[in-house]
């Protein structure tokens, strides 16, 4: 189809009208012919086979077979009159029921006459049953002319009571294919389609719609896909490129006093290989020229924080400012504590700013900002509102990334007129496909070494109802001088009741921990800022012994004597979320424990999560399960999940065309940078296309 016809609005389209145009640009975002087109069903009913009745298994999904009704009855019971009715071929007798809808059926249905049924069965008293099934006379179904398989395309409550059916779907693919004329704008080069035997665009989006076979679906998808892949890795590529070459960065090439000092006599520990690499990576990056984008990965407890300040401190020793942006106020409060302690010798001027910095603080921070006597400011979101402005910002490092949105990011940029330097910091490893293909354009370092001494965190599973015994070895871990956690789940949804399973839990363990031999500290998210910093500081600074919490505590949160981490209703939380809170503990030289309690209803899934978490401790290893249980969406967070916007590959599931894809790409790319060669054309074209969509543009920068 070509571009133009491809930008039609719906609306225009026969069948849809601006009710349903409206409906579908709201509740699915299809907005033009293209749009519709790329809706692909999620499956397709497979009608090429015919079934006997005999050869029907308790839980197949839909099936066709020929037969005849022999008998009709009403069946009255107390939850309602179903009409049943008895159908056989020549293998065996199975039942059709209707709930509805009898009178019309009793006057239309022809017994002894060949039907095709079609529809799910179900096993019932005995026989296999189908209600409400398709059915044609067979004689019919000969005159029909029909594709094999039957798309079905996702749908959503409001598209139903809009009318917005499947068939309603099927149509209006249809009459677009038939706008059309089969006549499909092909963007893949054709040296890749003969070499990867791609179907040609118009039979896959065809086929991808209405499949004449399975293995016509195949191949359509696989081409699909490969070019959905395809052009978001030239995107991601092109964008590293030009990013090198283009985007300029103030260049930090002393290594000056501060970063020479701290690393000489001020380092209160020696540094990991890994921390070294990492450092060097990033004094590259600054020394280059251009801008750094890097994202540094590293497991919880991998000593990120050190490294940030190194990078904090080379800034400084070429005349520029830093920032540190924290996802909460706790963050950026104990990465204040902790970067004040390392560098208090140092003569360097840090700032905290938060939501509740007081207006008169915030007034002399601004201006020691702005007149440049502020070398280093630590905050929250706070950071980013229009009145702080730095005299000269040349390195902005952000905490736990996906707690912020892109468009935050952004505003970091524009803080100067040559953007930062940018220091993406998160302990949530992020698979290696998924890293390749939502930070392509980044570039990645890796803290794989634990420092030193760190024992393994021994990780069990207990019941609710061991909760004694597990009283008792908190009360053996205390009595050692150890701290613990004991952490609830909170839920946005159902937080009133989150907030009572979070105040019964303190009640009880109060009881079970009273005062004098016990303190107890209590966080959660409806107490005020002040509130909660004066609990965390007493936790801190080892006056409680226990502190109960909600998530409130999950990232970056510091306390090396807690050796204990209790996590109730561990069945609510996600993978890497239990992981990140494990990583609360185990952070000093001592044993530490995580104990996951549940209930003994289980789902399937909550098991594997429980069973990973027991098994193992790497980061990684976590979030590839926690990948393929829950799709790159949620492990990313519901900003993110939209990012990529695919339209019909799976991360997850098309690992090995993302690969291909990303093959091909790179190749391409050596070959011809900038796209220019005349059978590059089209690609160049497509690109540029995409870009002006601002599909994952809009993300990146
Ligand atoms: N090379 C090292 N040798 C010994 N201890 C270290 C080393 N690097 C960091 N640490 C200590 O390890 C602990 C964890 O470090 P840090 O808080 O920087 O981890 P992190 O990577 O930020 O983890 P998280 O994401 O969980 O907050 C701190 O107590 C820190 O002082």
């Amino acid at each position: 189809m070509n571009p133009t016809l491809l930008n039609t609005p719906i609306d225009y389209l026969k069948g849809i009208g601006p009710n349903r145009a409206d409906i579908l640009r709201k509740e699915i975002g299809i907005h033009t012919y293209g749009d519709l087109l790329n809706f692909y069903p999620n499956r397709y009913l497979d009608k090429t086979r015919f079934y006997k009745i005999n050869q029907l298994e308790r839980n197949s999904s839909e099936v066709q077979i020929v037969g005849k009704i022999v008998h009709l009855r009403m069946v009255e019971q107390k939850r309602g009159k179903r009409l049943v009715a008895d159908f056989i071929d020549e293998t065996g007798k199975m039942e059709l029921v209707w709930f509805r809808g009898h009178k019309w059926i009793r006057e239309n249905l022809k017994i002894n006459t060949p039907y095709v049924i079609f529809g799910k069965t179900n096993w019932y008293n005995g026989l296999f049953s189908m209600p409400h099934p398709e059915m044609e006379l067979v004689e019919d179904y000969k005159k029909n002319l029909r594709t094999a398989m039957q798309p079905v395309y996702p749908s959503t409550e409001k598209l139903a009571k809009s009318g917005i059916t499947n068939r309603v779907f099927s149509k209006c693919m249809q009459q677009l294919f038939l706008e059309s004329n089969n006549a499909f704008f092909d963007p893949l080069p054709g040296y890749l389609r003969e070499e990867l035997h791609l179907l040609p665009k118009a039979e896959a989006v065809f086929n991808a719609h209405f499949p004449k076979s399975q293995e016509l679906l195949a191949k359509a998808q696989f081409r699909l896909k490969f070019e959905e892949l395809f052009f978001i890795q030239i995107q991601l590529l092109m964008k590293n490129l030009l990013r090198k070459k283009k985007i300029k960065g103030f260049p930090f090439e002393a290594v000056g006093n501060h970063f020479s000092e701290f690393y000489e006599n001020h380092l209160p520990f020696e540094l990991t290989g890994a921390q070294k690499r990492v450092i060097k990576e990033i004094r590259q990056d600054l020394g280059s020229g251009a801008q750094m984008n890097r994202l540094l990965q590293g497991d919880v407890g991998s000593g990120k924080t050190i490294v940030a300040l190194m990078s904090v401190l080379l800034a400084l020793d070429n005349g520029f400012q830093a920032c540190l942006m924290a996802p909460t106020e706790i963050l950026a409060t104990q990465h204040y504590n902790g970067i004040c302690e390392l560098v208090q010798e140092l003569g360097i001027q840090v700032r905290l700013l938060t939501g509740s910095t007081k207006t008169s603080e915030r007034r002399e921070i601004h201006e020691a900002l702005e007149n440049g006597e502020l070398h280093l400011l630590i905050g929250t979101h706070a950071l980013l509102e229009e009145k702080v402005q730095f005299k000269n910002l040349g390195l902005a490092i952000i905490d736990e990334q996906h707690r912020f949105g892109v468009a935050q990011r952004a505003r970091l940029w524009k803080k100067n007129n040559l953007p930062p330097h940018i220091l993406v910091m998160t302990a949530t490893p992020i698979p290696r496909t998924l890293a390749m293909s939502l930070y392509g354009d980044l570039d990645v370092s890796v803290i794989d070494e634990l420092p030193p001494g760190r024992k393994d965190i021994k990780t069990v599973h207990r019941y609710d109802s061991n909760r004694l015994k597990v009283f008792r070895f908190i009360k053996d871990e205390i009595r050692k001088g150890r701290q613990v956690y004991v952490v609830y789940p909170l839920i946005q949804e159902s937080e009133k009741m989150d907030y009572k399973d979070l105040m019964d839990g303190y009640e009880s363990i109060a009881r079970e921990f009273p005062i004098p031999d016990y303190q107890i500290s209590i966080v959660h998210g409806q107490m005020k800022p002040a509130d909660k910093d004066y609990e965390m500081d007493r936790f801190v600074r080892g006056e409680t012994q226990i502190m109960v919490a909600t998530t409130v505590i999950e990232v970056g949160v510091n306390v090396p004597n807690a050796s204990v981490m209790i996590i109730e209703s561990a069945e609510r939380f996600g993978l890497s979320q239990l992981h990140q809170l494990r990583g609360r503990v185990g952070r000093g030289a001592e044993q530490s424990y995580c104990i996951l309690m549940t209930g003994h209803k289980l789902s399937a899934d909550s098991k594997t999560r429980l069973e990973t978490m027991t098994s193992t401790g790497d980061g990684f290893e976590i979030a590839e399960v926690d990948l393929k249980l829950r799709g790159p969406g949620d492990l990313m967070g519901t900003q993110q999940s939209g990012v990529l916007n695919l339209k019909i590959a799976d991360i997850v599931k098309d690992n090995d065309i993302l690969k291909t894809a990303r093959y091909y790409a790179l190749q391409l790319l050596k070959e011809d940078p900038n796209l220019e060669l005349e059978k590059n054309k089209v690609v160049r074209f497509t690109y540029s296309q995409l870009v002006k969509q601002k599909s994952i543009w809009n993300y990146i920068s």
